[in-house]
C-alpha cells in the first residue's frame, strides 16, 4: 500500500508567531487520518515548528537544502543542520528553486543524492510549464526531469522518494490541472519509472499531485487511482483549508 500524504508547503509566508499560532490550531483540529500530515515552514521557523508539533502527529518538513556537507554557501542550509534539528523530509527541485534560485537537473541530481545519503526523506518536484503543455510537449518534459534528477538512483534509493507532479501553469494561478490531466500524467510517471526500474518500485512511489489544490477541488483529484495525495501551497496557510483538504483524502 503506497503512503497518502497531504503536505503544506508554506513557501515564504508566516513569522515565527503566526507559525506557533497555525501549528496549535493545526494540532487542535487534526482529524483522525491514515495520510502522512507534512508542513514545510520557513527555515528560521523549523526548529519552533518541530517543537510546536511534539505532541501531534504532523512532520514538519523542509522546503530546501544544499548539496554540500558544509562549507563556504552564505545563506544555505546543510542535510545535518536538518537532521540535528529533527527534520527527516526535504523538498526537493520546487519550480520556484528552479525558475527564481537557478536549480538545474543537474544541481537537483546532487540535493537528492546528498540527501539520500544522510537518510532524508525526499518529495521530489517537477512538471512542466504552459508552453510545454501547449506545444504537446508535457510528457517529453516531464519524463526528462525525472530522467536527469532521479535514473541515477540505485533501486532500493526509490523507497525513500515521494513524488509532487506540480505543473507549473497550476502553481498559485487558481487554475488547476483537471483530475483526468492529473491522473493521466501520474499513470504516465509511474510507467516511466516501471520502464525503468520495476513495476514494483514504480507501484510503491507515492505521487502526489501540487496546483491549486483547494477544498473545493481536493476531493475529486485525490479519487483519482495514481493520485496519493497533496502538495499544497496557498490553502496550506489557513488552518480550516488545510484540514478540510486533508479530510478528503
Ligand atoms: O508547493 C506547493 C505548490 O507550489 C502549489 O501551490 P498552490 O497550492 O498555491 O498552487
Amino acid at each position: 500500500m503506497r503512503a497518502k500524504i497531504v503536505a503544506g508547503n508554506w513557501k515564504m509566508n508566516k513569522t515565527l508567531t503566526e507559525t506557533n499560532a497555525l501549528l496549535a490550531e493545526l494540532s487542535g483540529k487534526l482529524p483522525d487520518t491514515d495520510a502522512e500530515v507534512m508542513v514545510a515552514p520557513t527555515y528560521v521557523n523549523l526548529a519552533a515548528a518541530v517543537e510546536d508539533v511534539k505532541s501531534s502527529t504532523i512532520q514538519v518538513i523542509a522546503q530546501n537544502m544544499h548539496f554540500a556537507d558544509n562549507g563556504a554557501y552564505t545563506g544555505e542550509i546543510s542535510a545535518d543542520m536538518l537532521l540535528d534539528i529533527g527534520i527527516n523530509t526535504v523538498i526537493i527541485g520546487h519550480s520556484e528553486r528552479r525558475a527564481y534560485f537557478g536549480e538545474t537537473d543537474e544541481i537537483l541530481a546532487k540535493k537528492v543524492i546528498k540527501a539520500l545519503e544522510k537518510n532524508l526523506r525526499v518529495v521530489f518536484c517537477f512538471g512542466e510549464e504552459l508552453e510545454d503543455r501547449k506545444s504537446d510537449n508535457h510528457f517529453n518534459i516531464v519524463a526528462s526531469q525525472l530522467k536527469n534528477a532521479l535514473f541515477n538512483l540505485k533501486p532500493e534509493a526509490w523507497s525513500n522518494i515521494v513524488l509532487a507532479y506540480e505543473p507549473v501553469w497550476a502553481i498559485g494561478t487558481g487554475e488547476t490541472a483537471s483530475p483526468e490531466q492529473a491522473q493521466e500524467m501520474h499513470a504516465f510517471i509511474r510507467k516511466t519509472i516501471a520502464d525503468e526500474y520495476t513495476t514494483e518500485i514504480a507501484e510503491a512511489v507515492s505521487i502526489l499531485y501540487g496546483g491549486s489544490v483547494k477544498p473545493a477541488n481536493a476531493r475529486e483529484i485525490f479519487s483519482k487511482a495514481d493520485v496519493d495525495g497533496g502538495l499544497i501551497g496557498g490553502a496550506a496557510l489557513k488552518a480550516d483549508d488545510f484540514i478540510a483538504i486533508i479530510d478528503a483524502i
